[in-house]
């Protein structure tokens, strides 16, 4: 999955994308370099980033959307928690909903029971702008499992089928760099979810304080933590440098097709 930032403060590619053109030529270039999906995302979840408008939202994410899809055919995925968005994305061609606060805004559930496409729940305590401050677990990877028990459950209540939702235990949302690692390490028992697993630790500053790296340092540590969900399971890594990432996550297949 290719993370196509079209938010002029997104952390790592601060707004680079935010003409049409270069948008699409980026997502061009990960579709080239063997990404199944393009994430495109109009709201930037950095902490304490300014709340977007949902017209902002909207005039970001939809033309993008319908460029990709006309001129691409690609399978994009909208990573939003707007109901209009998610109504107005399945209408102008994205594939599926990536809703980082697992459809819990009024009228998300139903607006994407609506579009029946398919959902990525992730873990989220709070909010972005307020999650980081000192979060607490007991056994973080035991009450990210219950929390997407829970909205596994909400989503098939609203209509959506089991079938069509992904899990993601959301590394760097609400979670200290212990918790990240511990979940990292646990990631296997997500696997009682019986639902693909996706994970998104691309350039996150996990590696900026576990390495000590700047955000445009962080390839060697995203690749290896890439190569450690998919042996613990994942199915869908979400990363900026696509073509790094499809070769690590193709040489891990390739070792266990060997078994
Ligand atoms: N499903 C899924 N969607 C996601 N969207 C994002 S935004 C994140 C980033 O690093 O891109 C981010 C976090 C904080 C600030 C800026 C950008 N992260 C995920 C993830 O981990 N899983």
């Amino acid at each position: 999955m290719g993370v196509l930032n079209v938010t002029p403060d997104s952390f790592s590619d601060g707004g680079r994308y935010t003409s049409l053109d270069a948008a699409l030529r980026q997502a061009e270039q990960m579709l080239a370099d063997g990404a199944a999906i393009i994430d495109v995302g109009g709201e930037s979840t950095r902490p304490g980033a300014a709340p977007v408008s949902e017209q902002q939202e909207l005039d970001r994410v939809i033309p993008v959307v319908e460029a990709l899809h006309r001129e691409l055919d690609a399978l994009v995925s909208v990573d939003t928690s707007t109901p209009a968005v998610i109504r107005a994305c399945a209408d102008a061609g994205a594939g599926m909903i990536n809703d980082v606060r697992s459809l819990r805004r009024p009228g998300a559930l139903e607006a994407a029971a609506g579009t029946g496409l398919p959902v990525c729940v992730m873990h989220m305590q709070g909010e972005p702008g307020t999650m980081q401050n000192d979060p607490f677990y007991e056994d973080v990877t035991a009450e990210v499992i219950a929390f997407l028990e829970q909205r596994v459950a909400a989503c098939v209540d609203a209509g959506i089928p089991r079938d069509k939702l992904l899990v993601d235990p959301g590394f760097g949302f609400a979670k200290t760099v212990q918790h990240n690692l511990r979940l990292l390490a646990e990631l296997s028992q997500l696997a009682r979810l019986e639902l693909p697993l996706l994970v998104g630790l691309s350039r996150k500053s996990l590696f900026g304080k576990v390495l000590d790296r700047p955000v445009e340092q962080r390839l060697a540590g995203s690749l290896a933590a890439a190569v450690m969900c998919v042996e613990r399971g994942a199915r869908i890594v979400r990363a900026h440098d696509v073509k790094e990432t499809v070769d690590g996550v193709r040489f891990a297949h390739a070792v266990h097709r060997s078994l």
